[in-house]
């Protein structure tokens, strides 16, 4: 039966969270598939410290059964290990965890299982470029498919923002949205593909009592309607505390209380604990598990609670021992499951890589088109370096009494080519991988469409932007007039750009900014090192030649060289008395190099950028299956 939600829209502006008034409406995508009944047992983390440093044991052996159509707290205090739990339920994390998860009374399959669930987290990641509407359509289309008609997918996104209170925000940025807002948009990108199951990491942190109480009865009403809902709550009011159906209290990693939410006093009573009157009785259970009241309380209760396997303290209607229930909604499951990967044969995506590609692109398009930093900061960057380089060295380019000063320009075109994208990259991209952690994982798309995606959005401003560098630095410093060395040029400088933006990805996949940003330019400077400038590739000491071979600064400056000073270039003009370095092939003899490597260079940054490419898809996968 269609239940009735409950969010009436704003009447007129202002603080719409104050607005957000309790009404009937209906919310007709109901789950259609079976309920689920998540059951826990002996479930055991036991965390690496590090190398040599051993082992800690987080979660102690733990039991618990969580019902469906109920709203489920998972409580206690900071470091109680609530998002440990929550993150082994929702299959997020897989390395360290012992015991087994049953769903509707079998073994749960990871697969099957991520297909009907979904994971919320604590900090909403969202593209804060992108208006609540456009989030929203490209999770409709990463989601739901191409099947579903366009009108169907704006229907549902309609029915689901009004739901939720966000309707008269649709075009509002992402970025320019409340902590309320952004917690009730991330609930509603989820919630687009009907999940059975929704985990949520303490949605309520960072919200105000009225936010909190709205996204809580948002969860309630969703729930109610045959979904299992569990949350991690740090420590809620009583009034909050009240709309959750079901509790389980953790503390130390073991389990203080599992049942109904007003079964709890009666319970703490029979504990011979019972609850000050006018006490907020999560404040006083929360008490109880840091251990305020003694440790012998805890153990007492984990005792009577048989660490979560007992289930005396169950709402009174609930029938443990129905077989029924607990076996035919997993064959349904199973068989949904079955005939779904029949139709759809795209890894754990609900649509093909053509499709999420394409999306992804649109997306990857319109966040280019608004980006101050990796878009118009990056043209503006260009375009200033180029004229101050260009006139720093004006007309050098040609006269023979300035050529050490135009391999010092060359060499400084280099470093720009090579420092600005890297930094950029570096500086972003760990932020794109806290989105692409929660998308991937809530199987909006590959990692692979998501790679090939990144590659291809950035072509045109990448272009672009080196393009201008190139042809003003060019023209202002007066090199050659030759259209031919200008495209060597300009190749050896785009090469050297994407080879630097995947040397940033791949630092960028696996340290954070902080580390990035050291590891970044300490890494290159080597590199520098080698590249022949200083030091050239006559004089480098034989033991450090190796260096120069995998340097690709090497291969960008003896590139330039020879685009600029290769392949019989005349001899230059000389405006003054004596030009040492005015004929081409001595200053070439000077630098020990000989001006027709072009090809071969071009060849060699080709493969460093493919094998950088690939290098950092693969870090990229790595990391994503490490931090689970
Ligand atoms: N990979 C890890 N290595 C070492 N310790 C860990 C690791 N993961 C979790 N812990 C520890 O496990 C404990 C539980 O962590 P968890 O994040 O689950 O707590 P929590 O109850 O969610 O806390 P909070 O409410 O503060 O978020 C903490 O003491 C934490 O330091």
């Amino acid at each position: 039966m269609d239940s009735v939600i409950v969010y009436q829209k704003p009447t007129s502006g202002g603080n719409d969270s104050a607005k957000i008034v309790p009404s009937v409406n209906k919310f007709s995508r109901l789950p259609e598939r079976s309920p689920v009944d998540i059951q826990f047992e002996n479930i055991v983390y036991t965390a690496s410290l590090g190398f040599r440093k051993g082992k800690k044991k987080i979660l102690h052996e733990l039991h618990g059964r969580f019902l469906p159509s109920q709203l489920i707290a998972i409580m206690g205090p900071s470091g109680a290990g609530k998002s440990t739990l929550l993150d082994i339920l929702s299959g997020y994390r897989i390395t360290g965890v012992d015991g087994s998860v049953l769903v509707n009374g079998q073994e749960r399959n990871l697969e099957a299982f991520r297909r009907m669930s979904c994971y919320i987290t604590q900090d909403d990641r969202l593209h804060p470029l992108l208006t609540v509407q456009e989030n929203m359509s490209v999770a409709a289309d990463l989601k739901l498919g191409v099947h579903v008609h366009e009108q169907e997918k704006n229907d549902i996104i309609d029915e689901i923002l009004t739901t939720l209170g966000l309707a008269e925000h649709k075009k509002t940025l992402t970025g320019r949205l409340s902590g309320g807002q952004r917690k009730r948009l991330s609930i509603a990108l989820e919630l687009i593909n009907n999940p059975l199951v929704l985990f949520l990491d303490e949605p309520t942190t960072g919200l105000d009592s009225l936010s909190c109480s709205q996204c809580v009865s948002l969860l309630q009403i969703l729930a109610h309607q045959g979904r299992t809902i569990v949350c991690t709550i740090h420590q809620p009011s009583a009034s909050l505390f009240q709309m959750f159906d079901h509790v389980y209290v953790l503390g130390q990693g073991r389990c203080l209380y599992q049942g109904a939410t007003h079964n709890i006093i009666p319970y703490l009573e029979r504990m011979e604990l019972p609850c000050p009157q006018y006490h907020n009785p999560a404040d006083y259970v929360i008490e109880l598990a840091c251990g305020e009241h003694g440790q012998e309380k805890i153990d007492k209760m984990v005792v009577c609670t048989q660490n979560g396997n007992s289930l005396t303290w169950f709402k009174s209607s609930f029938n443990a021992s129905d077989p029924k229930r607990a076996v035919e909604p997993m064959v349904r499951m199973e068989d949904e499951s079955r005939s779904k990967s029949k139709e759809v044969k795209h890894g754990l995506q609900e649509t093909s890589q053509w499709n999420q590609i394409k999306v992804l692109l649109r997306r990857g398009y319109i966040k280019a088109k608004r980006d101050q930093t990796m878009t118009h900061l990056r043209l503006l960057v260009n375009f200033f370096v180029a004229v101050m380089l260009g006139l720093l060295f004006y007309g050098g380019g040609n006269e023979g009494s300035r050529t050490l000063d135009n391999y010092n320009l060359l060499f400084a075109c280099l470093i720009h080519n090579m420092m600005t994208p890297m930094m950029i990259t570096i500086l972003t991209f760990p932020t794109e991988m806290m989105i692409l952690q929660k998308e991937h994982f809530n199987r909006w798309y590959s990692l692979k469409s998501y790679f090939i995606s990144i590659t291809i959005v950035d072509i045109p401003v990448t272009v672009v932007s080196c393009f201008l560098f190139s042809i003003l630095v060019y023209l202002i410093s007066g090199q050659p007039s030759d259209i031919n060395r200008f495209n060597m040029f300009f190749s050896i400088s785009l090469l050297i750009v994407y080879v630097a933006m995947s040397f940033g990805l791949m630092i960028g996949a696996i340290f954070d900014v902080v580390n990035g940003t050291f590891l970044g330019p300490t890494l290159s400077v080597p590199l520098m090192m080698f590249a022949g400038y200083g030091v050239n590739l006559r004089d480098m000491p034989k033991y450090l030649k190796w260096g120069t071979y995998i340097s690709y600064l090497r291969y960008g400056l003896e590139g330039y060289v020879s685009a600029i000073y290769g392949y019989g270039r005349d001899v230059m003009d000389c405006v003054v008395l004596y030009c040492h370095y005015k004929n081409p092939g001595k200053f070439l003899r000077e630098i020990a190099m000989t001006g027709d490597q072009y090809w071969n260079d071009l060849i060699a940054l080709l493969i460093i950028f493919i094998l950088f490419r690939s290098l950092s898809y693969f870090l990229l996968r790595w990391k994503i299956k490490a931090v689970r």
